[in-house]
């Protein structure tokens, strides 16, 4: 079976700093990877470099077997490597309804055509209705995004990544800054994602990694030091030693 996503070598420097140091992994159709590491690691390079905001130096990022390290970010998305936004990139006078059907028509390169076609808009709306249901945000979808709590503004990026229909999901620490209260919804929101889907998750939230995770990767220094089950991530010498203990007693029961 071809990889979703094929990372093969990566290499990036910054100054004399080898931030990404020979870096490869793979992800297939179900994979749920959580990606950790302690600051500074080199995670949001990784991932800047696997979306295409950043360049390597060396090494290749294949989708669904296409080498697209030469894509720009935009291409990559088309061809489903999606990541998903960013509470600080919603429009705060929107709705809910509007950011999805906006990422629906990004999706179909037709955004400001809308209305253009009366049975093409209530395909989109419908569409928007049913992401919109299973995230869990149906009763707010007119209000404004100004108007929702800020872990439901989380959902909606989950929404919005959703809508562009992606094969691959790379989510930011999707739980940052929601309320323990309101972390169930996020969790629920991951469990309903379809099972073809290939995610990669950043998260320090150690609960919610092994909740969700049925693979790890551990960065430190640039370079994957662990690749492997939850189950085997706190017992590993290399990690202990990279997080000096830090985490080390987290999620044994997982
Ligand atoms: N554009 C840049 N120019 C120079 N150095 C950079 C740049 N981006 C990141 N770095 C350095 O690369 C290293 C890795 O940073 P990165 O943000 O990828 O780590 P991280 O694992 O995501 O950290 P955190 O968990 O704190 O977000 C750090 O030492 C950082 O200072």
């Amino acid at each position: 079976m071809t990889n979703l996503l094929d990372v093969q070598s990566l290499r990036k420097n910054f100054g004399g700093l080898a931030v990404t140091n020979n870096v490869s992994m793979a992800m297939a159709p179900g994979d749920r990877v959580a990606l950790i590491g302690p600051n500074g690691a080199g995670k949001t390079t990784f991932i800047n470099l696997v979306t295409g905001n950043l360049q390597p130096d060396e090494g290749r990022v294949l989708l669904v077997g296409e080498d697209v390290t030469e894509r720009k970010s935009a291409e990559r998305v088309r061809r489903g490597l999606v990541r998903s936004f960013q509470v600080t990139r919603l429009f705060y006078d929107m709705t809910p309804e509007e950011h999805v059907a906006l990422a629906v028509l990004q999706r179909e390169g037709t955004a400001g055509q809308m209305f253009g076609h009366y049975a093409r808009r209530m395909a989109v709306m419908e569409e928007v209705g049913e992401i919109l249901d299973q995230l869990g945000l149906t009763e707010l979808r007119t209000l404004k995004v100004r108007e929702i709590a800020y872990g439901q503004q989380r959902l909606l990026e989950i929404a919005m990544a959703m809508a562009l229909k992606p094969k691959v999901l790379l989510l930011d620490e999707p739980a940052a800054g929601v309320p323990q209260s309101e972390t169930n919804r996020i969790e629920r929101a991951l469990d309903s994602l379809s099972p073809e889907l290939a995610v990669l998750m950043i998260d320090h939230d150690m609960d919610l990694v092994f909740r969700f995770a049925t693979r790890v990767i551990v960065l430190a220094a640039g370079t994957i030091i662990f690749d492997g089950l939850p189950k085997d991530v706190t017992q590993d010498q290399r990690v202990r030693e990279a997080y000096l203990g830090s985490y080390a007693n987290a999620g044994t029961a997982a």
